[in-house]
């Protein structure tokens, strides 16, 4: 029973339709006021057109009932007859301009939203939960009839209808006010069956952006250049193929539900209108055959009648396409208004020099997660030092560098970096202090040298970038090139660019750390994709890579941590083992375990 009634709760808007208004006519206020004017323009011009035409006729009909001369019918047929072509005209004008402007408003309100996906929280978009939200704003914003462009057009409709609905039933109350009441009545009937199909779709939501997001995935992978090869070689296009169609049949599923609750709800509306009209004109005839009105009233009401239901039926299509968009508008809010809970504002001192970094009962797990990635981590790393984080797949490594970076806030306990909680640093600030080379590394299709330093090209330090190209392993490398630094990346881009191999990318990726220069270098398994010697050459420039910055290396070939000050080592999400690589050796433990294992493999070679 109380399940029942849970299912039967409405998922309530978080905006309501006056506020998303209002936020649209704020912003369209600061991004377009040639717009925001356009808009209020019309409203009036759509009122005047249909009335004007309605009272033309009417005095047509009374100057010719009443005899007046050719010359006095054709002065003032050709006055408003002009009068109506100038607003015609006016009107083209000013809806054109609508037109064309909302479509550069829903780019003003991409632009707003590619904003927000770049730059708000990591874990606001990285939980499924933050990556539907985003697909719904995007979806408001991608669908050409959709919120932000319809939105302008679909406000002149609601106040013209409700401005036309208010005069014409003043006008037809002087006949009977019944008729106004029997149209009224009628209307509101039909305007509920609407409502709660809006709200049932926007209840529903939920169901097929998923199934959306999880199709867009498959087949921008389908055609994603860098699945290519496992496609071929491990036969992925048929388990592509069968999700690809069950995902279909899905929303499929959704997709009839929607049709036919629309096709439900337009016999509905047809047949009130059928009934509705029907009623008012056997009035009037009832009215012109009992109370003997005049041929121009005649005229003049059947008009105004025959309109009333324009109106009316305008205004309840406007309504509800407003409050359809105004549910798009929510989605499109709800995700720019997620909360950015890392400081944007004034921040602490930034460290001058390498900071130390501190773990005070650090416990973190992810959101919508039961486990704990990580659980009471306490330790220092001093000044300069250089760590080594250590563990199976799944320790919490990464997981652990990701807090340090402020990607994550941690669930308890607190990180210091230079003696601030790292909370208290602004943002943007912070990243400074952090070069960062991860596991996955995206290049963009610009030069190397442009990709090394994100920067215009007339700001690069061509000295620096040398010697961060050394410094990396690819100076030999990018001077064999045509365009050496020069070179665009790429080749599905641009047509004479180049590629590189996968432990080139990593070497482009250390260029890129060591070009930004911060005062903390944090390498995610740097040498994963890199040959013996390039490995053994980066393991003997460590310490002029890292060139007295505190450091932070993750790493699961052992040997590469005997250069560090000292092992973290982490099991399931705690620290376990704690020294220098002596130390370990001689406590005789996991780590002991683990470097023994791996070196067994290099000794039998040895010793054969
Ligand atoms: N976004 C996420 N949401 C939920 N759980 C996650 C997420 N990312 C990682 N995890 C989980 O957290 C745990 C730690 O992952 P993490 O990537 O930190 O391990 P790691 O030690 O770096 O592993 P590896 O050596 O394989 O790189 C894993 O069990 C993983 O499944």
């Amino acid at each position: 029973m109380k399940n029942k009634n849970k299912n039967k709760e409405k998922v309530k808007p978080l905006y309501s339709l006056p506020s998303n208004i209002i936020f649209l006519l704020q912003k369209s206020w600061q991004m377009d006021k040639t717009l925001f004017f356009a808009t209020l323009i019309r409203i009036p011009i759509v009122v005047l057109l249909p009335l004007l035409a309605t009272y033309l006729s009417k005095y047509v009909v009374e100057l010719v009932s009443n005899g007046s001369s050719a010359g006095t019918l054709i002065t003032y047929v050709l006055c408003i007859s002009a009068a109506i072509l100038s607003l015609h005209l006016l009107n083209n004008f000013v809806s054109t301009k609508i037109e064309w402007r909302a479509y550069g408003n829903r780019f003003l309100y991409l632009n707003l939203s590619n904003h927000k996906i770049m730059d708000t929280d990591y874990d606001n978009i990285e939980s499924p939960d933050g990556q539907t939200k985003m697909q719904k704003a995007i979806n408001t914003l991608t669908n050409n009839g959709g919120g932000t462009q319809q939105i302008f057009s679909q406000f002149v409709n609601i106040c013209s209808n409700s401005i036309g609905l208010v005069t014409y039933s003043a006008l037809i109350f002087t006949l009977s006010p019944w008729i106004v009441l029997l149209l009224c009545g009628m209307t509101i009937a039909n305007y509920y069956v609407n409502k709660a199909n809006n709200y049932w779709v926007h209840k529903n939501k939920d169901h097929w952006v998923p199934i959306d997001r999880k199709l867009g995935y498959i087949s921008n992978k389908a055609g994603d250049f860098e699945v290519a090869k496992d496609m071929r070689l491990y036969g992925m296009s048929g388990w592509f193929k069968n999700v690809f169609a069950g995902l279909l049949a899905d929303r499929m599923v959704w997709s009839k539900k929607t049709e036919k609750r629309g096709f439900a709800i337009d016999f509905f509306s047809a047949v009130m209108t059928f009934i509705r009209d029907g009623a008012a004109y056997g009035f009037l005839i009832y009215q012109t055959t009992q109370n003997g009105i005049t041929a121009a009233e005649f005229v003049l009401y059947f008009a105004l009648i025959s309109q009333y239901s324009n109106w009316l039926l305008g205004l309840i299509e406007s309504y509800n396409e407003l409050q359809a968009t105004s549910l798009g508008f929510c989605d499109l809010r709800e995700f720019l208004d997620l909360p950015d809970h890392f400081n944007r504002g004034k921040g602490a001192e930034l460290p001058l020099n390498s900071p130390e970094i501190v773990f005070d009962h650090v416990s973190f797990s992810y959101p919508n997660s039961e486990n704990t990635t990580l659980k009471h981590l306490n330790f220092t790393v001093k000044q300069g030092e250089k760590i080594a984080l250590v563990g199976i797949n799944g320790a919490g490594k990464t997981t652990l560098v990701k807090l340090l970076c402020g990607l994550y806030r941690p669930t308890d306990g607190e990180i210091r970096v230079g003696n601030v909680t790292i909370a208290e640093y602004n943002r943007d600030e912070y990243y400074k202090l952090l070069s960062v080379v991860f596991q996955d590394i995206s290049l963009m299709p610009i030069s190397i040298a442009k990709n090394i330093a994100l920067c215009e090209e007339k700001h690069i330090d061509r000295e620096r970038l040398k010697q961060v190209l050394k410094l990396s392993g690819l100076y030999e490398k990018v001077q064999m090139l045509p365009e050496k630094e020069n070179t665009l990346l790429l080749k599905s881009i641009h047509e004479h660019a180049t590629d590189l191999s996968g432990g080139e990318k990593q070497k482009l990726a250390l260029a890129r750390a060591l070009y930004k220069g911060g005062n903390i270098i944090i390498l995610d398994e740097p040498t994963a994709a890199l040959d013996p010697i390039a490995e053994n050459e980066m393991y003997l420039k460590y310490n002029e890579l890292t060139s007295g910055a505190t450091s932070v290396f993750i790493s699961h070939r052992l040997s590469s941590t005997r250069f560090c000050d000292k092992i973290l080592f982490l099991e399931h999400g705690e620290i376990i083992e704690e020294g220098c690589h002596d130390e370990l050796m001689k406590l005789g433990g996991k780590y002991a375990d683990m470097f023994n294992l791996q070196s067994h493999y290099y000794k039998e070679v040895v010793e054969v």
